[in-house]
């Protein structure tokens, strides 16, 4: 069982205000946690003694959650407290601990928890700069770059899933198979280390590295993280590395779920056109040529398996910037980044 908490302030005591503001930090609450309702056991709602026009739980109600407990309560006041406040703690049926939780602070409510606010730089907590993105968008030479000009580190959680991908290919376990890969992630020893030449990827005792970067394993990566159970576990040790020392973390679900506390999020895209050309660009590097139109076709399918999977899909974060670098070059971006954190820690 995990407690999620919530809180969000109403501008008036009306039964609309009320129900739409209690209705929009329930969706958040569900949104960052990835909940499904019938996962929910109960909810406990608080008002401030101010808010008088309706009970909360209306809201919880009419966005369907019909099997779970709720009760209203009003607050205990105290002098000078933040006015106008409806809190939440959601009893969650998740055997995954505490620290899994992603409570939520929303309008003035932020202030009671500055710590946990998402957008704010959390006190305590280590820098975190997550980028998101399609394949090709360009997401590890710009998140490298930042790393670099930074001083910290780069983690790249796609080389954790083509790993696994890898494994799997060598173990033939079957790839549609949740539960067997799942079984297969905590034999394989996936290990990063981080040193002065960046990220390394081990299985075990073996540096796969390079191997990893086979146009197959990409491929075979994608199937592998449509399943939820190799997610969550994958998603508890990318948060374990983060939780600790200051990241560059790039991947799929980085704003959205792994670090949705991140100091800044970013969200880079560029057109599946450019994407194949650089694409095309590398492979010619090598001395391997493949037809344009084909690759666009590749990373097209490959966008629709990330964005449309069920569970943690390819998405924006809310709170994530938008960063479309079809028409800039990587310095330009790593520039961009950079400026984005300024703005954000000053
Ligand atoms: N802004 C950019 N302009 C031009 N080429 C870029 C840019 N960003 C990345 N590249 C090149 O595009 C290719 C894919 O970039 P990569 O960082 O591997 O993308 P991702 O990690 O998003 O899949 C690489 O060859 C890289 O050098
Ligand atoms: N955080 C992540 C990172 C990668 N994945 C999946 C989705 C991608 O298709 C594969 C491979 O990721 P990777 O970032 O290495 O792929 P590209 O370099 O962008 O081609 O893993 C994910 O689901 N979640």
């Amino acid at each position: 069982m995990i407690a999620i908490r919530g809180a969000i302030t109403v501008d008036a005591n009306t039964r609309e205000a009320i129900l739409q503001e209690t209705e929009a930090l329930l969706k958040e609450i569900l949104e960052r946690n990835s909940l499904e309702r019938e996962e929910i056991v109960g909810i406990n709602f608080t008002a401030t003694r101010d808010l008088t026009a309706a009970y909360p739980a209306v809201a919880a109600r009419s966005l369907g959650l019909v099997d779970c407990s709720l009760m209203c309560f009003q607050e205990m006041h105290v002098e000078n407290s933040l006015p106008m406040c409806i809190r939440a703690m959601v009893l969650v049926e998740r055997q995954t601990g505490q620290k899994s939780a992603a409570h939520v602070y929303m309008k003035e409510a932020r202030r009671l928890r500055p710590d946990l606010a998402s957008g704010e730089a959390g006190a305590g907590r280590p820098l975190a700069v997550a980028i998101d993105g399609p394949a090709g968008a360009g997401k590890s030479t710009v998140a490298k770059g930042v790393a670099k000009r930074l001083g910290i580190i780069y983690v790249d959680t796609g080389a954790m899933y083509r790993a696994l991908a890898l494994h799997c290919m060598e173990q033939g376990v079957d790839l549609e198979d949740g539960e067997a890969l799942a079984k297969a992630l905590d034999r394989s020893g996936i290990r990063l280390e981080h040193g002065s030449d960046g990220q390394r990827v081990f299985l075990g005792e073996r540096d796969v590295t390079e191997e990893i970067r086979r146009e197959d394993v990409g491929n075979n990566a994608s199937r592998v993280s449509v399943h939820p159970d190799v997610r969550e576990k994958m998603v508890e040790m990318q948060q374990r590395i983060a939780g600790s020392q200051a990241v560059v973390m790039d991947g799929r679900d980085i704003g959205t779920h792994v670090l949705p506390d991140a100091t800044l999020k970013v969200y880079l895209t560029a057109s599946s056109l450019v994407r194949a050309q650089r694409r095309h660009l590398e492979l010619q590097a090598k001395g391997m040529e493949r037809r344009l139109d084909l690759l666009v076709e590749e990373i097209e399918e490959r966008d629709r398996r990330d964005m449309e999977r069920e569970h943690a899909p390819l998405r924006q974060a809310e709170d994530a910037v938008l960063l479309d670098a079809s028409d800039l070059d990587a310095e330009q971006v790593v520039e961009r980044v950079l400026s984005l954190l300024e703005r954000v820690e000053a």
